[in-house]
């Protein structure tokens, strides 16, 4: 397989690249959290370049406080624009192939069919403008790019509305969770899939791509399934957004058209619920 290197392997999704790397037994994947890579500094990017010569970088870096965002815009736009376009330009210089990760947060939520690659973006809040400026910035720098847009990731790695609920669920007898905000979980161990099996399949279908599970469902359903399939008795109460008050808007409707990653991807996608059942007997 041709060489890969992978940016902030230590968060959630970086994590779950590594398990299946892993479990395919596959060498040629460096993985660099941010003290090998930082992607905040051109210098040390430049020496991970120098030094791996990689066909492919995986970008699993970013700045990911939803709500903590709205009061550091700048730390955010640091990571998640410029440290895009230091690796852009890099991936131009050593003719490497860039694997981006965005987010459904780069859309308004004010959409009555889920959203396909080319329809209008317009982020309701910094996490999602400053996502949406790293993913643009891309193509001024090169062709060979993969910008995978996903949404409410979840796994057994690192921290996630999954891992929070099991946490507050059996901390407590009752539960909050908002059901007017829609979307698509994804279970994070199915996109490290779908990025293995781009770089194993040598794809150059380059462009922009939508990856959720399939289905759809609000984050009460959501709860309400977790807590179900891991027969935690704790009761949820379903609360509008407008009671739920948090720092961050976030979009109302933000489910992902995936036509285009299946045709041109060559991927088949699990249902939320299957890989939910996946993610939870292996926790
Ligand atoms: N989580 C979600 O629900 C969703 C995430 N996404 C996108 O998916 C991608 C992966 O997200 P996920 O794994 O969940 O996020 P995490 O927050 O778990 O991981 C992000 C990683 O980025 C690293 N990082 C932050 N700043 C830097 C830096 N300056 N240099 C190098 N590494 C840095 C962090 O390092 P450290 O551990 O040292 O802090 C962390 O390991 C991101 O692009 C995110 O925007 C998209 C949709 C949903
Ligand atoms: C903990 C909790 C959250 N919620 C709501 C708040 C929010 O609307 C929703 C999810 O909350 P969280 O803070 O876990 O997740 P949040 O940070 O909003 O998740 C987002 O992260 C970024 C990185 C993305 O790119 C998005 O796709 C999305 O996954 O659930 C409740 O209603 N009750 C609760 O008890």
């Amino acid at each position: 397989m041709n060489k890969a290197i992978v940016i902030g392997a230590s968060g959630q999704l970086g994590q779950c690249l590594q398990a299946v790397v892993k479990e395919k037994n596959a060498g040629n994947f460096i993985f660099l959290s941010r003290k090998e890579a930082d992607i905040a500094d051109e210098d040390s990017l430049r020496s991970a370049f120098t030094t791996h010569a990689p066909a492919y970088c995986i970008n699993c870096a970013a700045y990911t406080a939803v709500d903590k965002a709205e009061d550091e815009p700048e730390v955010s736009r640091q990571i998640n624009r410029d440290g895009v376009i230091s690796l852009s330009k890099l991936c131009r210089e050593f003719g490497t192939t860039l694997i981006h990760i965005s987010t459904d947060f780069v859309f308004s939520g004010n959409s009555l069919h889920p959203l396909s690659e080319t329809d209008d973006t317009a982020p309701v809040n910094i996490y999602g403008a400053t996502k949406l400026e790293g993913e643009q910035a891309i193509p001024g720098y090169i062709p060979n790019y993969f910008i995978l847009r996903t949404s409410w990731l979840y796994s057994e790695f690192g921290n996630n509305f999954v891992k929070t609920m099991l946490r507050l669920g059996r901390e407590k007898d009752e539960l909050r969770v908002i059901w007017d905000q829609i979307g698509t979980p994804t279970y994070a161990m199915d996109l490290a899939e779908v990025i293995f099996h781009i770089i194993e399949t040598n794809n150059t279908a380059y462009g922009i791509y939508h990856y959720s599970n399939e289905g759809l469902t609000s984050w009460y359903d959501f709860a309400k399934a977790i807590f179900e399939l891991s027969h935690i008795p704790v009761r949820v109460v379903p609360v509008r957004t407008s009671e739920y008050i948090t720092k961050a808007k976030r979009p109302a409707f933000s489910v992902l058209e995936k036509t285009k990653a299946k045709q041109n991807l060559g991927i088949k996608i699990p249902h939320w619920r299957e890989s939910l059942k996946t993610c939870l007997s292996r926790m």
